[in-house]
């Protein structure tokens, strides 16, 4: 029987890229997800689904006893950094807990190999707004937390068994499968491409600029923004890496670029043709000024080149799937 892959959270947004660009690539693929924020049309292959939820460790023990998982993608997770601040337990529970779960089924059925969703919030605030995979990492809400406490219980599993890790922190991620056949659902998401891409639809009254004061070239936040195709391949790279004797690591997952919210809101209003209204209001809590990657690494270590890396294609892909979703009927 050759290896097959288990996938969590396959049916949310990024992890459905993942298994896709995975299936065509000839991997076999077997999707675990509680389809809390997912959705099963998302698997547009026909792969397995096992709907469960990560802590129910019965369910799990029983997906790896009837599958030989050789590698572990966890996607699975509580993705709300502010949400994270009023709901803390629910993000340890959910993120740390539950990965601590999986990571000791993983030891008792011996997976090689485990890619981990981590996320630029490890870093909190980067000194000049700038992060390299050693910068100090200093999250500042308990969704970073959470996240940094797993790659540390699986930096420490992986010491101590025959385990490889990678994790990739994920910088701002945004657009769509080119052929809009997936993309960001969540009814309730906060992402600046998103919410503007929603506006110029008419689906929102207005989209808020939080902070025009802050010490970047035009007051507005700034952030790498990275094509969700760029980030998914970025696995599949991560997976070669590690069949390939790669050492265990975190590497960043951006462009080393940033771009201004005034930025992609123009770019919006040109993609979209929609001259929406846009109103200034007070920093939101917890922002930073700028985030943006030291991108190297994963370039050097896996090859992995960015093939969409262009904020105009980005906000193009999100525009299309946006206005297609807009047209479905309400699930
Ligand atoms: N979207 C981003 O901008 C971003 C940035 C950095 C890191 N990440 C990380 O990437 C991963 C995927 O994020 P996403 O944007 O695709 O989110 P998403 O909400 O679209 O996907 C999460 C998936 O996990 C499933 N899930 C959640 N809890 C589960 C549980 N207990 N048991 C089983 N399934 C469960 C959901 O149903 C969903 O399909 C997360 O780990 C997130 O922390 C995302
Ligand atoms: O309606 C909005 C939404 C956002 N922003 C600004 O746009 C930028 C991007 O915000 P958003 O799209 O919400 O992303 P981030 O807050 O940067 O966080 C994302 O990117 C992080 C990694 O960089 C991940 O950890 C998080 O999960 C993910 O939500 C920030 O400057 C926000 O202040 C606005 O001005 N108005």
């Amino acid at each position: 029987m050759s290896e097959t892959i288990l996938v969590t959270g396959g049916c949310g947004y990024i992890g459905s890229h993942v298994v896709r660009q995975l299936s065509e690539s000839g991997h076999r693929v077997v999707v675990y997800d509680n389809l809390s924020t997912g959705f099963p049309n998302a698997l547009v292959n026909g792969e397995e689904l096992i709907l469960a939820d990560l802590s129910d460790t019965a369910a799990l023990n029983d997906a790896f006893q009837s599958h030989r998982f050789s590698t572990v993608l966890h996607f699975a997770a509580a993705i709300i950094a502010p949400e994270s601040v009023s709901l803390p337990l629910k993000y340890y529970g959910n993120n740390t807990r539950n990965t601590l779960g999986l990571l000791e089924t993983c030891v008792r059925h011996r997976v090689k190999r485990f890619i981990f969703s981590s996320t630029a919030a490890v870093y909190g605030f980067p000194e000049g707004g700038v992060a390299a995979e050693e910068s100090v990492l200093a999250p500042i809400n308990p969704y970073g937390t959470s996240k940094l406490m797993s790659e540390w219980m699986l930096r420490d599993t992986c010491a101590a068994h025959d385990m490889k890790y990678v994790a990739l922190r994920y910088f701002n991620v945004a657009g769509a499968d080119p052929l809009a056949r997936m993309g960001q659902r969540t009814p309730e998401a906060t992402h600046l491409i998103k919410v503007a891409c929603q506006a110029a639809l008419g689906m929102r009254e207005r989209i808020a600029i939080y902070g025009t004061d802050y010490p970047t070239p035009d007051g507005t936040g700034v952030r790498d923004y990275i094509h969700i195709e760029d980030l998914a391949s970025a696995h599949l790279h991560a997976l070669t890496y590690l069949e390939q004797g790669g050492e265990p690591t975190a590497m960043n997952v951006g462009y080393g670029r940033g771009s201004s919210v005034r930025e992609v809101l123009n770019l919006v209003k040109e993609v979209s043709g929609v001259d929406f209204r846009v109103v200034e209001e007070d920093r939101r809590p917890g922002d930073p000024a700028s985030l943006v990657a030291r991108a190297e690494r994963i370039g050097e270590l896996t090859g992995w080149k960015p093939r969409h890396n262009d904020l105009r294609g980005i906000i193009a892909d999100a525009w299309r799937w946006e206005s297609k979703l807009a047209a479905l009927p309400k699930q």
